[in-house]
């Protein structure tokens, strides 16, 4: 929220190449966009010169140059004050806070806090439930799974971020994670949004264990195939994201699918917070596709909140969505008997609007980075000659909205050119359902088709022979480029 007559500084054209220091009181906001058409490929360079600043809750090493690529749009927060000194081309303002109460930040940080009190106490009935154990098993008790002696105990938060879209959502889920991170949590983080592909590509559900800083250089702040294992060094510690495709861009297109593949993925977060203590405690962290008070979003919002074991749900400026789902969820519990909670919170007037072109260029960006690497780090995939019968290819139906249809065999044709296709942990003769909701090894891209010799050109990014893995070919995001030129 910004005060009038405090507000903000407006918007400023791009400025020209020259370094400029930008100061911060604290709880102030340098919020910067770097142009798609910046003429210089390594965007805007920032450098933290005195106190504190963090992206996204991850916090900004003093003294260190760091490169914010092209279509970034972001922003650095201080709570102490900060000094910053920015060269490169990007438009940007500052927001100027009085008071820290009038931060959208604030609201953020005390969401973290109570977070963390349900940390402590999901820890405490962890340390209780082992005590349990050890009684019970010394007296011979009946040794219940949780040691508990009556159902389980329930873990840390389950946290569901949702709102309409450019609500700040992913930003809030990021932020969370980052802050559960610095006191030395391990949060699992999920997005069941296909159109983020959270530690993957565009097309894909997935969630992994944030227990390691994030990359502030990303473009996605962390959430970027940059932050995942490839054959190149990386910036910060990997993460090792569980991913199912969707291969669409909105669950609209195909809600039976996309439930199939939410329900594979909360049983598998429902696995991990059940198998490892410290990850059971911190809870886990979902971020949601956009949506609006519209019947059938509301019931993606209540599945997920099923799915999930969700006890938390944030809105993000939408108090219609909040109240229909405070109707929906004010009498269901969860599994382990708790009520569902729910906050309204304002969404904060800093967060980027992305037009269909801003997200052409990440899901593009994405999908480049992924096979040839960042600035920082440049990868080179490998690209192997493969026989049309050498290969298993399925592809999505070509009808969406078809709830149906299921993936068939694609016949090999020159129309797969320049598309990317999931890996998938399967094998060819199993089912097509199976292989659909399969987990997702790695993604390949077709470089050249060769009808006459029957040969297919594969772009992969680690060396070997694809094996007998079935591929998916999804219907979405399109093919932009010939990714080798
Ligand atoms: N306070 C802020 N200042 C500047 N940029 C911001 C701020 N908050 C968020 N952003 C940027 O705004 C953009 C949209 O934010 P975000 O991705 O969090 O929204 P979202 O609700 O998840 O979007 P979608 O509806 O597409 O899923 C991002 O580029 C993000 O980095």
């Amino acid at each position: 929220m910004s005060i009038p007559g405090l507000g903000q500084i407006p918007p400023q054209q791009p400025a020209t190449p020259t370094t400029r220091t930008i100061t911060l009181r604290p709880f102030w906001e340098w919020r910067f966009e770097v142009p798609r058409s910046s003429a210089s490929q390594a965007g805007a360079t920032v450098r933290l010169t005195s106190g504190t600043a963090e992206r996204d809750g991850t916090e900004l090493a003093l003294n260190h140059t760091y490169t914010f690529p092209r279509n970034t749009k972001s922003k650095l927060l201080t709570y102490t004050g900060a000094t910053l000194e920015v060269s490169g081309e990007c438009v940007d303002r500052v927001a100027q806070y009085n008071t820290p109460e009038d931060s959208p930040q604030l609201p953020v940080l005390n969401l973290h806090f109570a977070l963390q009190e349900l940390r402590g106490a999901a820890a405490a009935n962890n340390n209780n439930n082992n005590h349990n154990h050890i009684i019970n098993h010394s007296t011979g008790g009946n040794n219940d799974k949780h040691g508990d002696g009556g159902g389980s105990k329930p873990p840390g938060p389950r946290v569901m971020i949702c709102g309409e879209k450019d609500s700040g959502k992913t930003t809030m889920a990021r932020t969370l994670a980052a802050l559960a991170t610095r006191v030395g949590g391990q949060p699992l983080v999920a997005s069941v949004d296909p159109r983020e592909g959270m530690l993957a590509l565009p097309g894909t559900v997935s969630a992994a264990v944030f227990g390691t800083i994030m990359d502030v250089e990303d473009p996605a702040a962390g959430f970027g195939v940059s932050g995942t294992p490839s054959s190149g060094p990386s910036a910060v510690p990997v993460k090792l994201p569980m991913v199912y495709y969707f291969g669409r861009e909105r669950v609209d297109e195909d809600v039976r699918l996309w439930k199939q593949l939410v329900g594979k993925l909360g049983s598998s977060v429902k696995a991990k917070l059940e198998a490892d203590e410290v990850v059971r405690e911190a809870g886990l962290v979902l971020d949601t596709p956009a949506a609006s008070v519209a019947k059938g979003d509301l019931e993606v919002l209540e599945h997920l909140v099923k799915e999930f074991d969700v006890n938390i749900v944030v809105v993000l400026g939408s108090p219609g969505i909040h109240g229909e789902l405070q109707r929906r969820l004010e009498s269901q519990k969860t599994v382990y008997g708790e009520s569902i909670t729910l906050i309204s919170l304002e969404k904060s007037d800093g967060v980027a609007g992305r037009d269909k072109d801003s997200m052409k260029f990440t899901f593009d960006a994405a999908i480049k980075e992924y096979f040839f690497g960042d600035a920082k780090r440049t990868l080179s995939p490998f690209t192997q000659s493969v026989s049309f019968d050498d290969v298993t290819i399925f592809k999505s139906p070509d009808d969406p909205y078809n709830d149906q249809a299921i993936l068939e065999r694609a016949d090999i044709s020159a129309e797969m050119s320049h598309w990317t296709l999931a890996v998938m942990n399967a094998s060819p003769s199993d089912p097509p359902e199976a292989i659909q909701q399969a987990a997702v090894i790695g993604f390949v891209a077709i470089a050249d088709v060769d009808e006459d010799r029957r040969r297919l050109k594969i772009l992969s990014p680690v060396s070997g022979r694809l094996g007998n893995r079935p591929m998916v070919w999804g219907r979405w995001p399109e093919p932009y480029i010939n990714l080798l030129g």
